[in-house]
């Protein structure tokens, strides 16, 4: 149900993806000519005729600097070139013999300014903290343009981690034309708001011959309902209540709004809207119904012996678990390697470092670890929303609308993602990220101030899209 998405590439397996088309007989000089090309295209057509400022590095991000240079002035157009230092690889040293026009000191590059301004000067090799000085003047350049443009990665971004390495200036590029693939820096928070709009430039890697186990999250492909569809087949969510019942609510409105046939709350009280939920109060043998799809544990559940006695209930049955919220904070992931049946684990920051520590990596690296130590799919939400399986494949969902911060989001995730594990043939980790994609699609749609119970009732249309 998961169409795959754009492969995500750390620098590492960049080099080994490069290394293999050299091994079948390119050179470097070759890929950085046409990294230059997809530059020089994208600049051209962006540029509409304006000068074009560049500034080159030392690596083979400058190296593509010099090419895309030498293109675009054939093509007519008024280009200047400034270096930050000399060039340090053989390809880009070529590239820069082949520039025929002069290359301006940095600094004096930087105070004439330019009306489209290409940064070149680090792209996947930056390997420590950048120079600070160097820092402030590329996120100067980039505001004074008319347009700013980023070759591979803006320049101050840990490539692989998406951490800012330069000042703390926070002015985003208004392009940044990605080689080959997409990096976590694209994707990842903060540096994926520095990018603006990502474009993949193809420089000849073969798609099949490319790690594609990370992706950034495509548009699932769910089913309609057919005439043979009944309430079951659509799934039966069960989510176990607690003492804040609002949170519960939401998750059960949520699970029906995303699809599911059939949602039992397990909370008690008297009947109320909407209606279709069916309210029964929890006893132990409440999940005891094999027509459980999944059970939804955590919103609203509160934190006590009795939320404890709830979640140890739903651990031990066999149904596709969402774990969220409070029950989050009662569980010892260590015992989910002996659940038959899938989980799925939705923490934030705070929850996941609670959970597994503050461990080194990038939030995909993190959210992989944590899934294998725990056996269970990861959901580690935030501004950015990374889904990990056991089996090492992960997702990216970059930022979706700030308008998310509001009490009541998580509860209606929780329950979406519900809906989607409970469907007899969604497997965890695509009914995870299924999930996740409804409902960052249904607040894109609605990206304006809203209620968690207006963004359970956005799902439908999110829904309508993942149907094609
Ligand atoms: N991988 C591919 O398939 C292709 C990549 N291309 C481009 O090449 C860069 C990566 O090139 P590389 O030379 O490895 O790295 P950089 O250009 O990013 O710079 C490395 C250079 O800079 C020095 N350095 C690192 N950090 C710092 C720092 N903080 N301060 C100062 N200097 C620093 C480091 O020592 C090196 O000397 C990739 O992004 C693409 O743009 C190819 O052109 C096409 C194929
Ligand atoms: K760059």
């Amino acid at each position: 149900m998961i169409v795959p998405g754009d492969p995500i590439l750390t620098a590492a397996q960049m080099r080994a993806a490069e290394g293999r088309l050299i091994a079948a007989g390119s050179s470097v000089g070759e890929l950085m000519e046409r990294a230059g090309a997809g530059i020089a295209e994208w600049v051209h057509r962006l540029a509409a005729g304006s000068d074009v400022l560049i500034l080159c590095g030392p690596g083979n991000n400058g190296g593509d600097g010099y090419v895309a240079a030498r293109l675009l002035a054939g093509r007519g157009m008024a280009v200047r070139v400034a270096a930050l230092a000399e060039p340090r690889t053989d390809a880009a040293a070529q590239a820069r013999a082949r520039w025929n026009g002069p290359v301006e000191p940095f600094s004096d590059a930087i105070a004439a300014g330019s009306a489209v301004f290409v940064d070149a000067v680090f792209g996947t090799g930056l390997s420590r903290p950048l120079d600070p000085t160097v820092a402030r003047k590329i996120e100067a350049l980039a505001p004074s343009a008319r347009l700013a443009i980023a070759v591979d990665v803006p320049s101050f971004l840990n490539s692989d981690t998406g951490e800012n390495l330069g000042s703390d200036a926070v002015t985003p590029f208004d392009v940044t034309l990605a080689l080959g693939a997409l990096k976590p820096a694209h994707v990842l928070h903060p540096g994926a708001s520095r990018c603006g709009a990502v474009r993949v430039v193809d420089i000849g890697l073969d798609r099949a011959d490319i790690p594609a186990s990370v992706a950034r999250t495509s548009t699932p492909s769910i089913a309609k309902p057919q005439p043979s569809t009944h309430k079951y087949s659509r799934g039966m969510v069960a989510v176990v209540g607690g003492p804040m019942h609002g949170a519960s609510e939401l998750a059960a409105l949520s699970a029906y709004r995303a699809g599911a046939g059939y949602v039992l709350l397990l909370t008690g009280g008297l009947p109320h809207p909407p209606h279709a939920i069916v309210r029964q109060r929890w006893s132990a043998d409440a999940l005891a119904d094999e027509r459980i799809g999944a059970v939804v544990v955590g919103p609203g559940l509160g934190r006590d012996d009795r939320a404890r006695e709830k979640l140890d209930v739903a651990l031990a049955t066999a149904h596709p678990l969402v774990i969220d919220g409070d029950a989050l904070h009662l569980l010892d992931p260590g015992r989910l390697h002996a659940r038959q049946a899938p989980t799925v684990l939705t923490p934030h920051a705070g929850e996941f470092a609670a959970l597994f520590g503050e461990e080194e990596g990038s939030k995909i690296v993190r959210a992989q670890a944590a899934a294998r130590r725990s056996n269970a799919v990861l959901v580690f939400k935030g501004a950015d929303t990374v889904i990990a399986s056991p089996d090492g494949r992960a997702n990216v969902l970059p930022a979706a609308t700030p308008w998310l911060s509001v009490a009541g989001t998580g509860d209606v995730l929780a329950g979406a993602i519900g809906a989607m594990l409970a469907q007899a043939n969604h497997a965890p980790f695509e009914a995870a990220s299924a999930g996740t994609w409804l409902h960052a699609t249904a607040a894109n749609m609605l990206n304006r101030c809203f209620l968690a119970d207006e963004l359970a009732d956005a799902l439908p249309y999110a829904l309508e899209r993942a149907h094609g």
